[in-house]
Parts: structure tokens; sequence; C-alpha cells
């Protein structure tokens, strides 16, 4: 089943991973690519002996990939850490809602020269005036090499700064959740030892869970 083959939901980002996600591990899986997807269009190069071998990673802007998990598909673990992080929140912040499970995920892969731009995350069903209403958190959790996040309020404000690392979590919510913010540098060789992401190449997992 493929996800998604498109461009950009968020201001910036034109780049996704051509992948699948697995039925049953409900995982991002770039060991299948859409050449030996039986659901993929033809391929032109489906033909070579060396697709089928070793399937090959699509990243189409070679840096960056993204997925949209549909939430059923999704470990149901991870999502109630996610339910838990955003009541830890809320305790320290209160105007971030305290709300059930998240109900959409978005995963990130970064190479170690990925990157994102200046954006913020839109609720896809609303129009541009609507999205300032929403506070609903956005609950990002970072994997692997650590990287730069850059936030601001505003557009024309100073940028604030900070390194998420492998195991960070980062809510935004009530006011700030509409927040500018970009990802300008992934930072190699940071990936705890212990954590094995060989499988993926090196680089940075962002996973993000919405309620959109
Ligand atoms: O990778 C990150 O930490 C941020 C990702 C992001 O902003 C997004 O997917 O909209
Ligand atoms: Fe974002």
């Amino acid at each position: 089943m493929c996800i998604e083959h498109c461009t950009g939901q968020v201001e910036g980002v034109h780049s996704f991973y051509d992948g699948e996600v697995s039925r049953e591990l409900g995982y991002f899986d770039p060991a299948i690519s859409p050449a030996s997807s039986s659901t993929s269009a033809a391929s032109s190069s489906s033909s070579t002996p060396a697709a089928s071998a070793t399937p090959a990673k699509k990243l189409n802007l070679v840096n960056k990939a993204r997925i949209n998990v549909p939430i059923a598909l999704h470990p149901p673990q991870f999502t109630a850490v996610a339910q838990e992080l955003v009541r830890i929140a809320h305790e320290r912040c209160a105007s971030v809602p305290c709300l059930d499970e998240p109900n959409t995920c978005r995963i990130n892969y970064y190479t170690n020269s990925g990157k994102i731009g200046w954006h913020y995350d839109r609720v896809p069903s609303l129009s541009k005036e609507e999205q300032r209403t929403v506070t609903d958190p956005v609950i990002s959790m970072s994997f692997g090499n650590s990287a730069e996040f850059q936030y601001k309020q505003r557009m024309d404000d100073p940028e604030e700064s900070v390194i998420l690392e492998s195991g960070d979590v980062i809510i935004f919510g009530g006011p700030a959740r509409m927040i500018y913010h970009m990802v300008p540098r992934v930072i190699k060789n940071t990936t705890p030892k212990g954590l094995d992401l060989r499988q993926f190449g090196p680089g940075r997992f962002n996973v993000g869970y919405y309620y959109n």
C-alpha cells in the first residue's frame, strides 16, 4: 500500500519518501521500494536486476523522506506515550490542552544533509484564518542523530534555537501551536551508541503526532 507520492502539504517542504508502511509492524520500511510493490505504478526501471536484489531507498530530494502513517497502522504504545507526554505538558503549561491520543502521525527521515525550511504545521482541513485558532498540541519526537531546531512566534521575530537529541520530545500547543519552525541541520555521528538505525543509513527520524 503506497501512502504518499505527492508534493508538500507543509510550506517549504517538497521532499517525500516513495515508501510503504508495513501492515504487520506499522512502521516506515525503506526496504520496500515502489519498484517491488504490486500496487505501485509500473516502473520502467523494474527490469534492473540490482533493484530486486537490493531495493533502494528513494528520497525524492535526495536527503529527506516523509510519510503520513495512518494511526491505525501505528504502534499503539507510541500513541499512548504521546498522550502521556501531552498530559505532562498540560500540567506544566496549562495553555496546552490535555487531550486523548493524537489521531495523526507523520514521520520524517533526514539524511545527514537533510533539512526543513521555515513553516508552521497547518491543519489541512482548516482555512488560513482558522489555522490561527488551533491550540491542540503537536508532539514531536527525535531519534538518531541530533539536529538543530529553530522557532519563532512570528515570521519577523528573531529565532530561538535548540539542539534536539535522540529521545528528545518537543511539544507545542496553546498559543505556540502555530509557531514558525525549521530544522537547518542534522549533526552527524551523534546517534547514541546502542541505537541501531543502520538499516536506514545515518541520519535522524522525527515522529510527529497531531490532532488534525
Ligand atoms: O524534524 C523536526 O524536528 C520537525 C519536522 C517538522 O517540522 C514537520 O514535519 O512539520
Ligand atoms: Fe513542522
